[in-house]
């Protein structure tokens, strides 16, 4: 692979590259794209022996930007930027930490939105599994040099990844941080992707999956399938405590008004599909449907057998998408594993992207 282009926004640490391999790249479900890209961003600095390389993986809708400011073209801040820097549990005057955009993305990386012959893949994009983005990233640490990571940590979808990059590739991991995460999709998560996937596929502007070119995309029906999974990201006692059944501004339910958490999730529907690619959401969807360890291995215990590295994986008391019997599953699975750490907090799964704090705690463990 080589570097094809550096988009710059601003000083460092806003800096996202790009690296291509020309030739093809066969999928797991037998797909092939032409042509791989992988977009990406760095802080800190590589050792001469290349040791210090910490892999950062996303969750569904994050992309690279995982530190420093929001910067121009760019939603927010750093998603992690409470762990990721100078002095902090990410120590970039250590490590060398480098985040990629997932393969299926739409943030730089070759996902549905890319384009094949002269106009975006749309409905001809191939199924890409977990274990196709982790092969995609293997060759990204190929490019910049990199035999082993010191870690690789992520949480939920970024999870996915992580453990798999630590069950494929055991000796090219040397530590794993798994948040909030599974060692395969449960009947829940599918069916809770479900409603999802059906909403932004009967959306009237999906076009089978060829909207790029019409007047409107399947905004509707991504913003829905944002709001069902929202609901799955926070606590019930969390929106009880911060909702209740207070009503939106002076919005009244009995004449047509909303409830405050109503207005909430429209907040974030719109927020998303504002930023996110509705085939992206499906793709990734879809991966994470598949996502199974034990696939072709001989199942879940004798595929987490294979990880030979040091350990932490962590959960949340009050994540009712991936509850911590999936974290307890995994721990009990790698050998010399210890006990799943929990992070307590009132906000669900969408604690690895809050509770900083604790999560710094658990990289802090990990890295010694
Ligand atoms: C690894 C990755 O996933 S990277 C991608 C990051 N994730 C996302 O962006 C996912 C969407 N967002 C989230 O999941 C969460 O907002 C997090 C995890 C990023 C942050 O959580 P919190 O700090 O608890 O934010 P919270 O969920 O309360 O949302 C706050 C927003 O809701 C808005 N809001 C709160 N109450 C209401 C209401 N009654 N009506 C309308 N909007 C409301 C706030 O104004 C705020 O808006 P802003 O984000 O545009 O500033
Ligand atoms: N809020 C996170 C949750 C998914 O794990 C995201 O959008 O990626």
């Amino acid at each position: 692979m080589t570097v094809t282009g550096a988009w710059r926004v601003g000083d460092p640490p806003g800096r996202r590259q790009f690296v291509t391999r020309p030739g093809a790249f066969a999928l797991e479900a037998g797909g092939v794209l032409p042509e791989l890209t992988i977009a990406y961003e760095t802080w800190g600095t590589l050792d001469s022996d290349a040791s210090n390389a910490v892999l950062v993986e996303h969750a569904l809708t994050g992309d690279s930007h995982a530190a420093g400011p929001r910067v121009p073209g760019h939603p927010s801040a750093g998603w992690w930027d409470g762990l990721i820097g100078p002095g902090k549990a990410l120590d970039t005057g250590e490590f060398f930490v480098v985040v990629p955009n997932v393969l299926g993305g739409c943030q730089g990386s070759t996902g549905p939105s890319s384009d094949l012959d002269g106009k975006p893949w749309g409905s001809r994009f191939p199924v890409v599994t977990v274990r196709d983005q982790v092969a995609s990233e293997a060759l990204l640490a190929d490019a910049l040099g990199i035999d082993r990571w010191a870690a690789v940590v992520g949480g939920s979808m970024g999870g996915m990844r992580a453990l798999e990059w630590a069950v494929t590739l055991p000796e090219r991991v040397a530590s794993v941080l798994v948040l909030a995460s599974t060692a395969r999709a449960s009947a829940e998560q599918i069916a809770w992707a479900a409603p999802q996937l059906h909403a932004i596929r009967s959306d009237p502007h999906f076009h089978g999956g060829d909207y790029y070119s019409a007047p409107a995309g399947p905004h509707a029906g991504l913003g829905i399938a944002r709001r069902i999974a929202h609901v799955t990201y926070r606590s019930e006692p969390e929106l009880a405590q911060r909702f209740g059944r207070a009503y939106q501004g002076d919005e009244d339910p009995l004449r047509g008004g909303r409830f405050a958490v109503e207005s909430y999730l429209d907040h974030h529907a719109d927020k998303l599909a504002g930023r996110f690619d509705a085939n992206s959401y499906l793709v990734l969807t879809e991966s994470m449907n598949t996502h199974d360890v034990g696939r072709d291995r001989g199942g879940v215990a004798a595929a987490l057998g294979r990880v030979t590295a040091r350990s932490v994986i962590g959960g949340v008391d009050s994540d009712r998408l991936y509850p911590l019997y999936q974290s307890a599953e995994i721990a009990a699975g790698i050998p010399g594993a210890p006990e799943p750490s929990v992070v307590s907090s009132p906000y669900g799964h969408d604690s690895f992207l809050i509770e900083t704090g604790q999560i710094a705690a658990l990289v802090k463990a990990l890295l010694g």
